[in-house]
């Protein structure tokens, strides 16, 4: 029976997910793909949890056991009727008909919190920027579109560490790639145009051969992008870093190497017919545009389509 491709982007607040999420539905085709949000699954509203001094972070602060039977039926295929958690007023709406479409993407903080709501995905991603550049982001975010204030934002990140710590970032073990974004020299204050990523490749999903990157003829490719083998939580990965500054020519010889045995992507893959690979507009508005951006909006949409080969 056919069912929907269905990708988890996890990650704490600000760290990337809505963007990436964006990204990907744009390669897809938005009228394929249904977005989840699982901040929709928060038990109490805004004014609740300043009352009870609890975080959004925390596993008793979501109903985490109605996520998880509503991943699992839209997982056969089937509609749910999802709460709504309104960021602009911080309370809840009345409750949405959703009919899964081709795919799915699932994105919020505590996706992967549990077993069974980790088996409902086929492609599972961790954003991590550095701390520093998400603090940046969440307080650019929640000031303009959330109504905190600078302050507000940096005593609730404070708030919340020891949850991000305990229930969010462990969530990094379970993810088939973790995505940095990240500023050259780690200097959150340059550009934001120039980050970098860093693509922790886990060997629990077939990547595509990206070792041409090592070959010698391809000398010209390792000012800007490198493999390596590393650990990430102790387990041993493959590491693609692709630089800010990577010329169109660097970068088109690695979308060959993801498209090459991928019919379906070849078409986004011609930079021609495709201006808008890595383009997105941010949740404040602003426009992102990169080439690291594009290649994991790639590398992602690569992985949802060989899992449509696997369940046709
Ligand atoms: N890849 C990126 N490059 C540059 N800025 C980004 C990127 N991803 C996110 N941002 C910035 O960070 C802010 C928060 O990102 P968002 O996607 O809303 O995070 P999340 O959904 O994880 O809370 C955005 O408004 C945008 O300004
Ligand atoms: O941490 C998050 C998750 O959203 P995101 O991952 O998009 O940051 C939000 O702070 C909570 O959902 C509460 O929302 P609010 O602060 O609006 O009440």
């Amino acid at each position: 029976m056919s069912r929907p491709i269905i990708l988890g982007i996890v990650g704490d607040s600000a760290a990337g997910k809505t963007t990436l999420t964006k990204g990907i539905a744009q390669v897809l085709g938005p009228e394929n793909v249904t977005v989840i949000c699982t901040d929709d699954y928060h038990r109490y509203d805004r004014k609740q949890r300043a009352e009870i001094g609890i975080t959004a972070l925390h596993p008793d602060c979501n109903y985490l056991d109605i996520m998880q039977q509503q991943l699992s039926l839209l997982r056969m295929g089937q509609a749910i009727l999802k709460p709504i958690y309104s960021h602009k007023t911080g309370t809840f709406e009345a409750p949405e008909y959703i009919k899964p479409g081709k795919f799915v993407i699932v994105e919020g903080l505590l996706g992967y919190s549990t077993r069974a709501a980790r088996d409902c995905y086929d492609v599972k991603v961790y954003l991590a920027p550095p701390e520093g550049l998400r603090a940046k982001w969440k307080i650019k975010r929640d000031t303009q579109k959330r109504g905190y204030t600078e302050e507000q934002v940096l005593a609730e990140l404070e708030k919340r560490e020891p949850d991000s710590e305990q229930y969010i970032r462990p969530q990094r073990q379970w993810s088939d790639i973790v995505v940095s974004f990240c500023p050259p020299n780690d200097d959150i204050d340059q550009a934001n145009g120039h980050l970098n990523v860093r693509l922790v490749l886990r060997p629990t999903i077939p990547h595509p051969d990206f070792t041409q990157v090592l070959a010698s003829g391809n000398g010209n490719l390792s000012s800007a992008i490198r493999l390596e083998l590393d650990r990430d939580m102790g387990k041993p990965v493959d590491v693609l870093g692709v630089d800010g500054h990577a010329t169109l020519e660097q970068v088109n010889k690695l979308e060959q190497m993801i498209c090459s045995d991928m019919p379906h992507l070849k078409s986004v893959c011609d930079r021609e017919s495709n201006p808008e690979l890595g383009k997105v507009s941010g949740t404040t508005g602003e426009t992102i545009q990169s080439y690291p951006l594009a290649l994991t909006q790639l590398l992602v949409t690569y992985h949802m389509l060989k899992a449509t080969q696997v369940h046709p």
